[in-house]
């Protein structure tokens, strides 16, 4: 897949699958409990989804356990219910910072697998394979690639391993994750930087498209034969959860709307800075979600009536600021050194 190739999806209602479970988070500071919020990389995505583009009808596949806290949070997509298990569960300790990592994971509890049964007999436009807590088994992507036009993948699904004694996340290198041989058969493989260490990006992009992001420096975008870094929005940084999940989510639906690779992952960027200024999941400013509707539909005119649009990025980023200043839920007093605030309490 070349970067400046506009996809074929442009008419209205593409089928959008989200395969992940969502999850219970504890964020915690100092010894100190700061918030529980729903969690899961399909919680974040659909939010993105459902909150960014009226062309998209997404089915979420996730697992929960009876202990479930959030149900009146998902009424538009409901989970299934593992009876005897708990809801997966991931403490983030804040101070716990090791290398470049702001935060370090411990996963508390698993619920259940999914498994190729969960997911339904039909065929979808784009499939996300995002799942947090190795919920994602090979053969529940073999099933993804088959009935799903593109797939999109964020890394943590593959590689992520758990601690037996405290849970707490480490990552294994992409070939020896049980994946690897599935990789030719993705679309866009996404990752943090920390993520991309674990892959050879080098072989990668020769089988898919493959996104690094960089937290408050943007993404960078490695095609077959061309590679774009796309700039970051200026964002004052709360909580970086769901950062990477929000991204994926502006750049599906950029896809879906028919952008182009970068101008898609430049919607990731805008999604991703905003959920940095919110603890757990954002709300996003209705007026703010009318601008942007309203350039991409902009953009997406300007592109198809110009050849030579694809290196002209700036614009669009240029035209998308404005909007991102709509949604500022912002009060300095919660920003402590650029992370997360000393705010205590629950954002359910
Ligand atoms: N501090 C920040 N300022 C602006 N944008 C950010 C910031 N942190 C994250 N983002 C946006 O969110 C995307 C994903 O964040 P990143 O931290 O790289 O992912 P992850 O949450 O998976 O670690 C980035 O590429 C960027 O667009
Ligand atoms: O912050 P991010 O990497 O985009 O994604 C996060 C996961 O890494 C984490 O395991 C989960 O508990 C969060 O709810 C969120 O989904």
């Amino acid at each position: 897949m070349t970067l400046t190739h506009s996809p074929s999806h442009q008419t209205p209602n593409r089928r959008v699958l989200i395969v992940g479970n969502y999850c219970h988070d504890v964020l915690i500071q100092n010894n100190t409990i700061i918030a529980e919020t729903l969690g899961g990389a399909a919680s974040f995505i659909s939010n993105v989804l459902d909150s960014s583009s009226t062309s998209i009808s997404s089915d979420l596949i996730s697992k929960v356990g009876h202990d479930f806290k959030y149900h009146r949070h998902v009424t538009h997509h409901r989970p299934l219910l593992s009876p005897d298990k708990d809801t997966t569960l991931f403490e983030a300790y804040f101070d716990l910072k090791i290398g470049h990592s702001d935060r370090v994971l411990k996963r508390v509890a698993a619920c259940d697998p999914i498994l190729p049964s969960d997911i339904p007999d039909s065929r979808f436009d784009f499939g996300m394979a995002v799942g947090v807590g190795g919920e994602i088994l090979p053969e529940t992507l073999e099933k993804m690639v088959e009935i799903c036009d593109v797939v999109a993948v964020d890394i943590q699904a593959l590689i992520r391993v758990f601690d037996p004694v405290d849970g707490e996340v480490k990552l294994v290198d992409l070939r020896e994750s049980g994946f690897y041989h599935l990789m030719g058969r993705v679309g866009f493989l996404k990752a943090s930087s920390d993520e991309a260490l674990f892959m050879d990006v080098e072989e990668m992009r020769r089988l898919c498209c493959v996104v690094v992001t960089s937290g408050e420096k943007g993404c960078r975008i490695y095609g077959k034969d061309d590679e774009v870094v796309v700039a970051p929005f200026v964002a004052k940084q709360v909580d970086p959860t769901g950062a990477g999940d929000s991204f994926l989510g502006g750049l599906v639906a950029g896809l879906v709307e028919g952008l182009d690779v970068p101008d898609a992952a430049l919607l990731g960027n805008f999604f991703g800075s905003i959920t940095v200024e919110h603890i757990g999941q954002p709300k996003f400013d209705s007026m703010m979600l009318q601008r942007v509707k309203e350039e991409v539909q902009r953009r997406k005119k300007q592109c198809n009536l110009s050849s030579s649009h694809n290196n002209d990025h700036n614009e669009f980023h240029a035209r998308l600021s404005p909007a991102r200043f709509q949604d500022s839920p912002l009060q300095p007093e919660l920003l402590v050194n650029g992370h997360i605030s000393d705010m205590i309490g629950s954002c359910d």
